[in-house]
């Protein structure tokens, strides 16, 4: 019996990821998706609440017929210590799916196996290249799972990233304007 953990900020949840997954279902008998940086939303790089991300992952892997534990994980400012974290917030794991070379690393060196998946049209399918898209009033819609789309339509997510981002380009100095 494997059971497979693979975390990521999700931010959101886009094709990749599920190309990833689609992956780790084949290898693996249970999945676990931590949902990393937990606690950050409504930031111009991390929008998307821990809830509305579990939302999102939970919809688009609705056809894994396998157990898939969703756990949101909130950094710790000690990396020595994040894999305990990890463990003490997830079911127990035989190995972690992960392309972010300071997870590969803190896990290879807690003596758990670790794998790089190969990136999948990483040109359109970042997190960063789809927030920019909603920015600039592109089209996302096809660069994330259909039901990803809908919870983004139900929060009103395109507005809260235009209003970050307004903010974020907002100069105090210049009085706001
Ligand atoms: N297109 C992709 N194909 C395969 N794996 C991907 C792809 N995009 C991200 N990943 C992997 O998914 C995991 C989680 O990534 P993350 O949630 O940071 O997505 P991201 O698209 O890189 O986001 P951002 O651009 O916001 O940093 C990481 O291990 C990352 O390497
Ligand atoms: N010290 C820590 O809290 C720590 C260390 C390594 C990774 N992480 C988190 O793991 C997640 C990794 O996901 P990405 O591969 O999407 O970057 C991120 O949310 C990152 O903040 C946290």
């Amino acid at each position: 019996m494997i059971r497979a953990l693979y975390i990521g900020r999700f931010q959101p949840y886009h094709n990749g990821h599920q190309y990833v997954i689609d992956h780790i279902a084949k290898e693996a008998d249970e999945l676990i998706i931590g949902i990393g940086t937990a606690q950050l939303s409504h930031e111009p790089a991390d929008p998307f609440t821990a809830g509305e991300r579990i939302l999102m992952i939970t919809r688009a892997l609705q056809k894994i017929q396998k157990p898939v534990y969703v756990i949101p994980l909130e950094d710790i400012n000690r990396n020595a210590l994040w894999v305990s974290h990890v463990r003490a917030m997830t079911p127990p794991f035989d190995r972690v799916y992960s392309g972010n070379p300071l997870v590969i690393r803190l896990f290879f060196e807690a003596g758990i196996r670790v794998l790089t998946p190969a990136m999948y049209e990483r040109g359109t399918l970042s997190g960063t290249t789809i927030r920019e898209r909603m920015v600039c009033g592109d089209n996302w819609e096809d660069l994330v799972p259909v039901p990803v789309c809908q919870v983004i339509r139900e929060i009103d997510g395109v507005s809260r990233i235009l209003v970050l981002a307004r903010d974020d380009m907002t100069c105090p100095l210049d009085g706001g304007k």
